[in-house]
């Protein structure tokens, strides 16, 4: 037996696309299988959409399972790609995207694909974060740590040079650190010299350094803007994978914009209703 997947990547950031009407009784155990890039077909995640074309414009619930076999409540890369999923099966040009974080309007916008992201959060019990303010700046493993919720959990940090820093042996420490208590992503950020900034992120779920990260992206852009460290908008944010902008409203709603690209077709072998 096997189940349908589509291929997509945004910015480098790639998941496997299976429409959720297909049967999967184990969802988990399919990421952790498939999404091992030696082992399986590789990924970041694995993106269940159902399409739902009866709205106007149409809908698309999305759950993305992660290689460590749970769920994420939100991701800014894969709702982008949900959204061109959607987009090429209906011809709309926006959609609605559910996730766990909120329903989120996604546009065609000059090829590229734009997903509002809500309104980022300090709070500490939204974050969530052990402590009884908001923390900006809190040296931990020698990162100056600034907390934040941008669907899902950061721990952003500004240095001088993203790429002189070891991610996978400074983030681990951070990502599983007694202060958050459903663990954190690490995201850190750089000058590019352009004013904008360069990106690099550590996925929680992944537990590895990604190619992009759209929560990271907004992450920086409105931790960048808090710091005092830029008024620009859009933000320009540079993970290793490419190029994001970022955008705010003047009630401070953020939207993430970048393009999105179709990789191929395949079939993932589903052994039997007990094993997968
Ligand atoms: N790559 C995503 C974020 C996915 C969720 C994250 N790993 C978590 O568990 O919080 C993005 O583009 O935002």
């Amino acid at each position: 037996m096997t189940v349908p997947f589509q291929k997509y990547h945004g910015t480098g950031n790639d998941f496997l696309i299976i429409p959720a009407d297909e049967y999967v009784s184990n969802r988990g155990a399919l990421a952790e299988r498939e999404c091992d890039r030696e082992e399986g077909v590789g990924a970041d995640g694995i993106l269940y959409l159902a399409l739902e074309e009866r709205f106007s414009p149409p809908r698309v619930v999305m759950t993305l399972v992660q290689p460590d076999g749970a769920t994420a409540p939100m991701c800014g890369n894969g709702a982008r790609c949900a959204a061109e999923w959607a987009m090429r099966r209906t011809g709309a040009d926006s959609v609605m995207i559910d996730t766990q974080a909120g329903t989120l309007r996604a546009d065609r916008t000059d090829g590229d694909i734009t997903i509002e992201m809500g309104t980022p959060t300090f709070d500490p019990k939204a974050v969530p974060v052990r402590a009884d303010e908001p923390v900006f700046e809190q040296e931990i493993e020698g990162l100056e740590v600034t907390m934040v919720n941008t669907g899902v959990p950061h721990a952003v940090a500004f240095v001088d040079d993203v790429d002189d820093i070891d991610l996978e042996a400074v983030a681990p420490p951070i990502r599983y650190g007694d202060e958050f208590p459903a663990g954190t992503n690490v995201t850190i950020a750089s000058p590019d010299g352009s004013g904008g900034f360069d990106q690099r992120s550590y996925e929680r779920g992944v537990e590895a350094e990604t190619d992009s990260c759209g929560t990271g992206a907004v992450g920086i852009a409105v931790v960048a803007r808090r710091l005092g460290r830029t008024d620009a908008d859009p933000v320009d944010v540079h993970p290793p994978g490419g190029h994001l902008r970022v955008s705010f409203n003047d009630r401070g709603n953020a939207t993430l914009t970048g393009p999105v690209e179709h990789e191929f077709d395949g079939e993932v072998a589903i052994k039997s209703p007990t094993e997968l």
